[in-house]
C-alpha cells in the first residue's frame, strides 16, 4: 500500500514538514496549496525537494469553487485551472483535487456539473494530467459522494475521476458501504480521517477536530473496508485538520499518522479477509492478562520511604534480584519492585524524574509476538540487555520514556521470578489487595491521543469516552483505555497548577502518577490498612452529606465510608455496579495509591469523585504559586 499525507496535517515550515514525513515513512505527499504558496520555494524546486526525500507528490488540492458557474465567472474558472495546471506540471504531479462548490452563484444540476468536468477533464488530459472530484460535506449542491460519483460517471472522461474522503463521508452519517459498488478504477484517490463526535457545525468540526484514524469515534474501518472491495490500489492518505497537530511536533504527528494508517489496514484486513490489502503480515493485536510488576526506579536514600508505603498497603518482601540491587514486593497477585541501581536504564529513569514508575511489565499469550506488533507499528524497541543469565524481556519504549516490558508463559514469565529472583524471608500479612486495577498516567495534554493511539493499536483494547475532571486549578482530561486486564488512564494536563500539571513539571515528565489497586472488601481492607499504619488521604465531611442526599444508602453505611475515608460511586444508569475508593497521601513527587473495589460490574473510574479527592490532595500539598500581578 501507498502511504501519503497531507501536508496540511503537519506543523512548520514546508521544509520541516517534508522533512517529518519522509522521516516516518510515507511514499507521499498531498500539497496542500496554501503551505505552497505560504512558502518561497518554486514548483519546480519544491518537485525536487519532495523527490530528494523519497517521497512523491500524490496530488495538489484543494481547487475550489470551479463547477456549475454562469459566465463570466465559469471561463475564470477554467482559466484558473489552467494556471494551477502549469503549477503541476512544474511540481511533477498528475492529480488535483476539485472538491464541491460553495460558490453563491454556483448552480446545481448534475449535468451542467459533468459537463463541466467533461471539458475540464479534456484540458487536463491533453497535458497528461488527471482531475479528482471530491464532495465536500457541506458543498453547495454536491455534498454526497453519491452525487459526486454521478457528476464524474456522466462525465465520463477518462481524466476525470472520484476523490472519496473518509470524514466528509462519516462525518455527514452516509452509510460507507454506498462506496462498494463505485468501480475502483474510477476512484482517483482516498483521503482518510476519524473525528471526536461532537455534535457541531459540520465545517467547523472538519477544520478543527479532524484526527487520525482510531482516535476518534467515526467508523474509519468500515471506510476502507468498503474503499478496500471496490478494488482502489491508489495511495491512502491522511488529511487531517487538527489545531493540536498544527501546533504539535512535526515528527510524532508524522509518526502518528502513519501508525495509525498501519494500523487501520490491519484492522481491514483481519474484519474482512477476503479483501486484498497490500501490507507486510504482523501478529494480531495482543490481550493483556495481567500487569506482571511494576518496578520503581529510586535511590538507597528515598528506597527505605517507599519501602515503608508498601508495607503498610500489606506487602511483604518476598524475594531479591539475583545480581541487582532490586527488592520485589508482593501481594496477591501484584508484584511491586525496588529498583535502586545506580546504572542502566533504571538509574537513568531515577536521575531524570526522580522516583518514579521506570517499568511495567504486562503478561500476554506471545510476548515476542506483541514486541513484533509494536516494532510493526513504529514503537522502538527498548531497554537494557539481559545481564548474564538473566531472562532476556522484550520491551518497548512507553508514555514518558518509560518501558514496557512483554512477558508471557511460553518464555517462562512464571520462572522470572525463580530465574531472577533469590527469595527471602517473607514479612508481612496482607491487607487483601488482589490485583493491578489499573495504572493512571499523566501527560502533556497535546500527546492524549498519541498515548492513545499507541495502546489501542499494539493490545486488543476498547477506549471510553474522554472525561473533563475539574481539578482546583484547572481542568484536566481523561482517557481510560482497556486492554484485556490492563486498564490505564490518561491523563492530560493543559496548565502547570492542576495537580496532574504540577507533577508533570516536577518529575520532567514521568507518566505513571498512581497506581490503583483491587480488593474484594474494601471494608476489610481499610481496616487492616489502618492497623498498619498506612495514612488515608482524608476526605472532608461535606462529601459524606451530599453522598447521603445522591443515594440511598443507610446513615450506618455512610458513616462507615466516612470512618475509613472511603469515596464512593454507583453507575445508576447502566450496570448499578458500585465502585469504593481509598486514596492514600501523596509521596516522591506527587505520587499516590489508590485502593479500589468493584462490585457488579461497575466499569469507570469514579469520575464523579475525582473533584473532591484531587481538591483534598490539593489541601495536603504545598501551596501553588499564584501568578504575579
Ligand atoms: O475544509 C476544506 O475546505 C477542505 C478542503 C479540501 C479537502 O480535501 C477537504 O476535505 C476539506
Ligand atoms: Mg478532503
Amino acid at each position: 500500500m501507498k502511504t501519503s499525507i497531507a501536508t496540511v496535517c503537519i506543523a512548520g515550515t514546508l521544509e520541516e514538514k517534508l522533512a517529518a514525513i519522509a522521516a516516518a515513512g510515507f511514499d507521499g505527499v498531498e500539497i496542500f496549496e496554501q503551505d505552497f504558496i505560504a512558502s518561497d520555494i518554486g514548483p519546480a524546486e519544491l518537485g525536487r525537494m519532495v523527490r530528494d526525500h523519497g517521497l512523491a507528490i500524490t496530488l495538489f488540492q484543494p481547487f475550489r469553487d470551479f463547477e456549475g458557474l454562469p459566465e463570466p465567472l465559469r471561463s475564470r474558472a477554467f482559466a484558473r485551472a489552467r494556471r494551477k495546471f502549469d503549477i503541476m506540471a512544474e511540481m511533477g504531479t498528475d492529480l488535483i483535487l476539485v472538491c464541491s462548490s460553495v460558490h453563491p452563484a454556483s448552480m446545481g444540476g448534475i449535468d451542467r456539473l459533468a459537463a463541466d468536468f467533461a471539458e475540464l477533464g479534456a484540458i487536463a488530459a491533453e497535458r497528461g494530467l488527471r482531475v479528482g472530484y471530491e464532495a465536500l460535506a457541506w458543498g453547495r449542491h454536491i455534498n454526497d459522494h453519491r452525487d459526486a460519483w454521478e457528476v464524474v460517471r456522466r462525465a465520463d472522461h477518462p481524466a476525470v475521476g472520484l476523490i472519496l474522503d473518509s470524514f466528509h463521508t462519516l462525518g455527514r452519517g452516509i452509510d460507507p458501504d454506498t462506496i462498494r459498488s463505485i468501480p475502483g478504477d474510477r476512484i482517483f484517490f482516498v483521503q482518510l480521517a476519524d473525528a471526536p463526535r461532537i455534535p457541531m457545525d459540520l465545517l467547523y468540526w472538519s477544520r478543527h477536530f479532524r484526527n487520525m484514524p482510531g482516535e476518534g469515534d467515526l467508523d474509519v474501518t468500515g471506510f476502507m473496508r468498503a474503499v478496500a472491495a471496490t478494488g482502489y490500489a491508489g495511495p491512502l492518505s491522511l488529511e487531517i485538520f487538527n489545531d493540536e497537530f498544527r501546533a504539535g511536533l512535526p515528527r510524532l504527528v508524522a509518526l502518528d499518522g502513519h501508525r495509525a494508517l498501519v494500523a487501520l489496514m490491519d484492522e481491514v484486513r483481519r474484519a474482512e479477509p477476503a479483501l486484498d490489502v497490500d501490507l507486510p503480515a504482523f501478529p494480531a493485536p495482543a490481550t493483556v492478562e495481567r500487569v506482571e510488576f511494576v518496578e520503581f526506579a529510586t535511590s538507597e536514600a528515598e528506597a527505605p520511604a517507599l519501602a515503608a508505603l508498601l508495607m503498610t498497603l500489606g506487602f511483604a518482601e518476598t524475594g531479591h534480584h539475583r545480581s541487582k540491587p532490586v527488592r520485589r514486593f508482593a501481594q496477591g497477585g501484584v508484584n511491586v519492585l525496588i529498583n535502586t541501581a545506580t546504572k542502566g536504564f533504571a538509574h537513568a529513569a531515577f536521575v531524570n524524574h526522580g522516583t518514579c514508575v521506570s517499568e511495567i511489565a504486562l503478561a500476554v499469550p506471545d510476548a515476542r509476538a506483541a514486541h513484533a506488533r509494536g516494532v510493526a507499528l513504529g514503537a522502538e524497541p527498548f531497554g537494557d540487555p539481559p545481564g548474564p543469565g538473566e531472562m532476556a524481556i522484550p520491551g518497548l519504549r512507553g508514555v514518558g520514556g518509560s518501558l514496557l516490558r512483554l512477558v508471557d508463559a511460553g518464555s517462562g514469565e512464571a520462572d522470572l521470578w525463580d530465574v531472577d529472583f533469590r527469595p527471602v524471608a517473607s514479612v508481612g500479612e496482607g491487607a487483601g489487595l488482589k490485583a493491578i486495577d489499573h495504572i493512571a498516567q499523566t501527560m502533556r495534554y497535546d500527546e492524549m491521543l498519541s498515548w492513545t493511539l499507541f495502546y489501542t493499536t499494539l493490545f486488543s483494547a476498547e477506549k471510553a469516552p474522554m472525561l473533563d475532571v475539574a481539578d482546583p486549578d484547572g481542568l484536566v482530561r481523561s482517557q481510560a483505555v482497556q486492554a484485556g486486564a490492563l486498564r490505564v488512564t490518561l491523563n492530560g494536563a493543559q496548565g502547570q497548577r492542576t495537580l496532574a500539571g504540577q507533577f508533570f513539571a516536577q518529575t520532567f515528565g514521568a507518566a505513571t502518577q498512581h497506581i490503583a489497586l483491587a480488593t474484594d472488601d474494601i471494608m476489610a481492607t481499610a481496616d487492616r490498612l489502618e492497623a498498619l499504619g498506612f495514612q488515608a488521604l482524608p476526605i472532608g465531611a461535606n462529601y459524606y452529606d451530599d453522598l447521603a442526599a445522591r443515594f440511598d444508602l443507610s446513615a450506618g453505611h455512610i458513616d462507615a465510608l466516612r470512618a475509613r475515608n472511603l469515596l464512593y460511586d454507583r453507575d445508576e444508569t447502566g450496570s448499578g455496579g458500585e465502585f469504593l475508593q481509598l486514596y492514600s497521601r501523596p509521596f516522591g513527587d506527587g505520587m499516590f495509591f489508590e485502593i479500589v473495589e468493584r462490585r457488579g460490574g461497575y466499569a469507570g473510574y469514579g469520575a464523579a469523585n475525582a473533584p473532591f479527592r484531587l481538591a483534598a490532595q490539593r489541601r495536603l500539598m504545598r501551596p501553588v504559586d499564584m501568578p504575579q500581578r
